[in-house]
C-alpha cells in the first residue's frame, strides 16, 4: 500500500473537509460489527471501550454525538453457542434479541463510567417512511440530544423483515445523519482507508478525498474484511458516504481506531466533501430503502408527467401492478421498458388497482365510490430516481 501526493487545490479541499467535520457540533459515528465483535463471536470489551473512551470525550466537550452501531447478531452468536452467523432470517432475528441487549450492556456501563447518560434507539425502516412515525423518531432523538444524552441506533433487527429493511447499518447510518441534521458523518471499519484497491494488493493506494461520484471510477472495492462478521463491505460505505454528501453532510470513512483523529480533523481516512444541499428528509429514506413491495407500471405519458412536472400518479397513466402490497407501502414505480423512474408509498393495494388502470378518477369516483378519487401515489410521497 502507498500513499498519494495530492495537488494544492486536492489538498485545500482536503483541509476544507476536515475542519468542517472537526468543527461540527453534531456528529453522527457509524462502527460495524467487525470493529465490535471477536471472531469467537463475542464482544470485544478492549475495543468497545476504546471507543466509548473517545465518544465520551467529544460528548463531554460539547458535541452531540449518535452512534449507529452494528454489533446485535454478532454478539448474539457465542451465548446461543453458534459458530457463525446464520443465513436463514428468523436464527439471524433470535441472535440479534440475544446480542442487542448484551451489546447495550456493555454501552451503557461504558459510557456510564465516564458519566455519560446513553440511550437505545431501535429503528425499523417500516415506521421510518411513514410521515408521522418518521417525525416521532425525530423528536425522541432531537429531545435526548438536547439532553446531553448519547442515543445508539440500531436497525430492529429482531422484527425486521427481508421485504422492508435498511439492510445495512452504513446506510441507515447517512440517513439517521439526515434524520438528526448531523453537520457530520464518521464511518468506522476495520480499514483504516478506501483503497484503490481491497488493501491487501501490493498496488492499492489511500484514496484520502472524494469530491464527487467520478472520482471513485478507478476505485475496485473487493468483499467484506472480516469474513462472516461484516455484512456490508467496502461498498456499502461509499455508498452511505455518497448519500450523506449528496444531502449536505460532509463524511469520513476510517477504521474505529482512528475515531478521535477523524473527529479532530487528522488526516486518515477517506473524506467525502458536500456534493448537494440538503433534501426532504423523509423521501431520502424511501429512496435508499434496500427493497420495496412491488411495483407499479406506467406509460409514457405518466412517465413524462413524473419526471418533468412533478405531478402525483394518477390511475390513468397505470398499465401494470406486481408484488403484494398495502396502502401506505413503498413501491418501485417503472417504465413499460423496465426502467426504474420513481418510488413511492401507494395509496392502493395491489389487488385494488387492476381495476382502476387507464380510468379517471372522475370516473373511478362516480363507479366506485369517494375513496378511489384519490392519486394512486401523491407528489409529495414520490421520489424521482435518476
Ligand atoms: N477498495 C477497498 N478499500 C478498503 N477496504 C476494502 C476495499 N475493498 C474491500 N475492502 C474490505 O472492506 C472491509 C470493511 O468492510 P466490513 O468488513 O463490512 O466492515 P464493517 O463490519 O466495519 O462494516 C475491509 O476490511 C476491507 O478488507
Ligand atoms: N443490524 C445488524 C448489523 C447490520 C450491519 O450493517 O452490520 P455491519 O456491516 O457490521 O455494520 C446487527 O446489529 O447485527
Amino acid at each position: 500500500m502507498t500513499e498519494t501526493i495530492h495537488s494544492e487545490d486536492t489538498a485545500t479541499a482536503l483541509l476544507d473537509v476536515q475542519r468542517s467535520i472537526a468543527g461540527a457540533k453534531r456528529v453522527v459515528v457509524k462502527v460495524g460489527s467487525s470493529s465490535l465483535t471477536t471472531t469467537a463471536g463475542g464482544i470485544d470489551v478492549a475495543r468497545l471501550m476504546a471507543l466509548t473512551n473517545v465518544l465520551a470525550a467529544q460528548n463531554k466537550a460539547g458535541r452531540e454525538v449518535v452512534l449507529v452501531s452494528s454489533g446485535a447478531i454478532a454478539a448474539g452468536l457465542a451465548p446461543l453457542g453458534w459458530a457463525k452467523r446464520p443465513s436463514d432470517l428468523s436464527s439471524q432475528q433470535a441472535a440479534a434479541s440475544v446480542g442487542q441487549g448484551l451489546l447495550m450492556a456493555r454501552y451503557s456501563e461504558a459510557l456510564g463510567g465516564r458519566s455519560v447518560l446513553s440511550s437505545q434507539v431501535l429503528l425499523s425502516a417500516d415506521d421510518l417512511i411513514r410521515r408521522t412515525h418518521y417525525r416521532n423518531a425525530q423528536r425522541a432523538l432531537e429531545r435526548l440530544l438536547g439532553m446531553g444524552v448519547l442515543p445508539i441506533v440500531n436497525e430492529n433487527d429482531t422484527v425486521a423483515t427481508h421485504e422492508i429493511r435498511f439492510g445495512d447499518n452504513d446506510r441507515l447510518a447517512a440517513l439517521v445523519a439526515h434524520l438528526v441534521h448531523a453537520e457530520a458523518l464518521v464511518l468506522l471499519s476495520d480499514v483504516d482507508a478506501l483503497y484503490t484497491a481491497p488493501p491487501t494488493h501490493s498496488s492499492a493506494e489511500r484514496v484520502s478525498l472524494v469530491r464527487s461520484p467520478s472520482e471513485l471510477d478507478v476505485v475496485k472495492v473487493g468483499g467484506t474484511g472480516t469474513a462472516g462478521i461484516g455484512t456490508g463491505g467496502m461498498a456499502t460505505k461509499i455508498e452511505a458516504a455518497q448519500i450523506a454528501a449528496a444531502s449536505g453532510i460532509p463524511a469520513v470513512v476510517t477504521s474505529a481506531g482512528n475515531v478521535e483523529n477523524a473527529m479532530t480533523g487528522a488526516d486518515v481516512g477517506t473524506w467525502f466533501t458536500v456534493t448537494h444541499r440538503r433534501r426532504s428528509t423523509r423521501l431520502l429514506w424511501l429512496a435508499h430503502l434496500a427493497e420495496t413491495r412491488g411495483r407499479v407500471t406506467i406509460d409514457d405519458g405518466a412517465v413524462r408527467a413524473l419526471r418533468d412536472r412533478h405531478t402525483s400518479l394518477l390511475p390513468a397513466g397505470v398499465t401494470g401492478v406486481t408484488g403484494d402490497f398495502e396502502p401506505g407501502d413503498p413501491v418501485e414505480i417503472v417504465s413499460h421498458s423496465g426502467e426504474i423512474i420513481a418510488r413511492g408509498l401507494v395509496n392502493y393495494s395491489a389487488l385494488e388497482l387492476p381495476e382502476m388502470f387507464g380510468r379517471s378518477t372522475r370516473e373511478l369516483g362516480e363507479s366506485l365510490g369517494r375513496d378511489y378519487e384519490r392519486e394512486v401515489i401523491h407528489r409529495d410521497d414520490l421520489v424521482i430516481l435518476g
